[in-house]
């Protein structure tokens, strides 16, 4: 009995063997990761061996070696190496590793070890892992570790070593040979090892894979930072070219120092391109931690160090505690920061970004006020002229800020371009919510053309209203069902009339549709609804009729006068109005677009005809009337 009231107590059972397989094949997600485990090892040996022998004038090396043809890959370091006592206790019992005991004892915050587990991921891709090891303590003594699979070892004693350390060997799985490979060992290593303090070589390589210096750990002089940023972004950035690069330091909420980047690629709306790498002691942690990264950053990569993140067990992963959330914080602040100092140091960089990123941009303001700042005269907007800035924009507005609600065609497009004024693209990602803020902030006009309000800014009121009666017979003779004639004076003053779609009522039209469908969620379609509430739908589209067009200067003459051929042209325009409108969408090509040529036909027919015929035609077309008096 080995505790009061526990007579029953007994010893858990471990099947060693299970465990340490399902260890080694599924706490990593990638067999890349027993390398960086195994570098790691070697790295800790060498601060085991500083703190050991402070005066010990050692050359601490890393070298890794594949040979394709033995199918196996080689870690050796020139470290403190193991006693055989020590291969035992630490080496071979898993979860127990000297490493940790020696931080507790030393503070020492270089050394990476703590679990006393990462060895066993050697068996993830081994079949064989030999360790020959002299101990900087022993150096007249060599032992060699041995095993299949991890369950069981031997240890025999071997010569020792020229010089102390220890040399890992893993005879691969078949399936993880390529690791044998020193080009694929190069390129893994390049990227887990950038930031470790030892020379870490690959093969017979003289030059270490981890050679470039890292900037943030240099005192370098002012002018001399911003080439090395540039320099180790660069190499390490392997998926795009950096635009500029910038500083991560520092502060009171958080210990992580680093480099962040604008990246080259193509980005567009909601693409995401997030990538940031991030070290732990020097090593390789968290190859895609984008979530540190604000969702709006889709073009940043970046790399940054922390000794106050917490490691998963696996080591792939961070906690998301309270020092994740400020340095989330913190990198927000610095890809601010550092997009501010781009645009004041760097014009060429900070052109090239808003050239390449200028969508995302756009989002990105929206979600901090300080990028807007930055970035609302900068930021090049989407137009019906090409991209320009909102302040470009307005200047060729006559002051105003013009952005088209729908997606264009019909009329519309046609409008836009003869009206000779930029118009953004409000159906672009990001650009209505932008150009509301701007004319908010800047306090200026903006006209959202498509809704009724945006439209009466471009269509003014004629100088005189129409009589009721006359405006009555315009309407039935070149509205149609749906459309309401508004007579009115625009640009340009040869365009006798513009049919403008209702957006609000094709928006109600499409909720009503896809709630049917129940494809939008219920707090989308209040919102959407609310915005709705305005328009009941019934009128589709607004006829504007331009009462300064000569065109409808002599319509309205004519009809005024009684003349037998005002529904004859009446018929012309209306004609036109179909027949523009079929060109610019498929939705009303068909029927009416049938009736509408054949409306020209009969036109021509009346207009052509013997003039004792004329009336009789045209007067089953429309129903005539005594107009009022010339207005000319
Ligand atoms: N190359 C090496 N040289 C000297 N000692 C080593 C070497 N590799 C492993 N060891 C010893 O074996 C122990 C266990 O290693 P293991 O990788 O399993 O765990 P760890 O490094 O301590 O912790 P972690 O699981 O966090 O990596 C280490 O603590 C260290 O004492």
């Amino acid at each position: 009995m080995s505790e009061e009231g526990h007579e029953n107590l007994r010893t858990t059972e471990v099947d060693l063997g299970g465990l340490v397989s399902v260890l080694a094949t599924h706490l990593y997600s990638t067999p890349l990761v027993a390398l960086r485990e195994l570098v790691q090892n070697a790295h800790d040996s060498h601060t085991r061996r500083r703190l050991e022998d402070p005066a010990g004038a050692h050359r601490a090396v890393i070298r890794v070696s594949g040979d394709p043809v033995r199918r196996t890959v080689a870690i050796e370091d020139t470290g403190a190496g193991l006693t055989e006592p020590e291969i035992h206790a630490y080496l071979a019992t898993v979860g127990t590793g000297y490493t940790r005991l020696l931080r507790d004892l030393t503070g020492n915050e270089d050394l990476i070890g703590a679990f006393g587990l990462g060895f066993l991921s050697a068996f993830s891709v081994a079949d064989e892992v030999t360790v020959t090891t002299t101990s900087h303590r022993a150096p007249e003594l060599g032992h060699r570790y041995r095993s299949r699979g991890g369950e069981q070892y031997s240890v025999d004693p071997v010569p020792p070593r020229p010089q102390p350390g220890t040399v890992v060997e893993l005879t691969l799985k078949p399936e993880h040979a390529h690791l044998a490979d020193e080009e694929v060992l190069r390129d893994v290593l390049a990227r887990y090892c950038v930031l470790l303090g030892v020379p870490v070589h690959v093969g017979d390589d003289e030059h270490p894979v981890n050679a470039v210096p890292v900037p943030w750990r240099e005192a370098l002089p002012a002018g001399e930072q911003h080439a090395a940023r540039m320099a180790f972004a660069t190499a390490f950035g392997r998926r795009f070219e950096p635009l500029t690069a910038f500083p991560v330091e520092p502060t009171e909420q958080t210990d992580a120092a680093g480099l962040l980047w604008v990246q080259d690629g193509g980005t567009y709306g909601s693409s995401d391109n997030r990538d940031l790498a991030v070290y732990l002691r020097g090593m390789l942690l968290a190859e895609d931690a984008r979530d540190l990264l604000p969702s709006w950053a889709g073009f940043i990569g970046g790399v940054v160090e922390s000794n106050r993140l917490t490691p998963t067990a696996s080591r792939e992963d961070l906690q998301r505690d309270e020092h994740y959330r400020a340095l989330q914080q913190t990198l927000a602040d610095a890809i601010v920061n550092g997009l501010y100092e781009t645009a004041r140091l760097h014009p060429a960089a900070w052109r090239r970004i808003l050239a390449r990123h200028g969508q995302e941009l756009l989002g990105a303001a929206l979600c901090d006020d300080r990028l807007f700042t930055l970035l609302a005269d900068d930021v090049p907007v989407p137009t019906s002229q090409g991209d320009l800035t909102a302040g470009a924009l307005r200047a060729a507005g006559g002051g105003a800020v013009h952005v088209a609600l729908g997606s264009g065609g019909g009329f519309e497009e046609m409008l836009y371009r003869a009206m000779r004024v930029p118009i953004a693209r409000g159906d672009r990602y990001a650009v209505l919510p932008f150009l509301r803020r701007y004319a908010q902030l800047r306090d200026c006009r903006i006209v959202e053309l498509g809704s009724e309000s945006g439209n009466r800014e471009l269509f003014r009121d004629p100088q005189t209203p129409l009589a009721p009666e006359e405006a009555g017979w315009l309407a039935a003779a070149l509205a149609d069902e749906g459309e309401q004639l508004v007579p009115a004076r625009f640009d340009p003053p040869g365009l006798p009339l513009v049919l403008v779609p209702d957006r609000e009522a094709e928006l109600k039209a499409r909720i009503e549709d896809d709630q049917a469908d129940a494809r939008i969620p219920s707090a989308a379609l209040r919102l959407a609804r609310a915005f709705t509430a305005r328009t009941d739908g019934s009128v589709r589209a607004r006829l504007y009729l331009n009462t300064d067009a000569p065109a409808v200067r002599d319509l309205l003459r004519a009809y005024r006068a009684g003349h037998t051929g005002a529904a004859t042209a009446a018929g012309l325009l209306r004609s036109v109005k179909v027949i523009m409108a079929a060109a610019a969408s498929d939705a009303r090509a068909g029927d009416d677009l049938t009736a509408a040529l054949a409306g020209i036909g009969t036109a021509v027919a009346a207009l052509t005809a013997p003039a004792e015929g004329l009336s009789v035609d045209v007067g089953t077309l429309f129903p005539q009337d005594d107009g009022g008096e010339d207005e000319r």
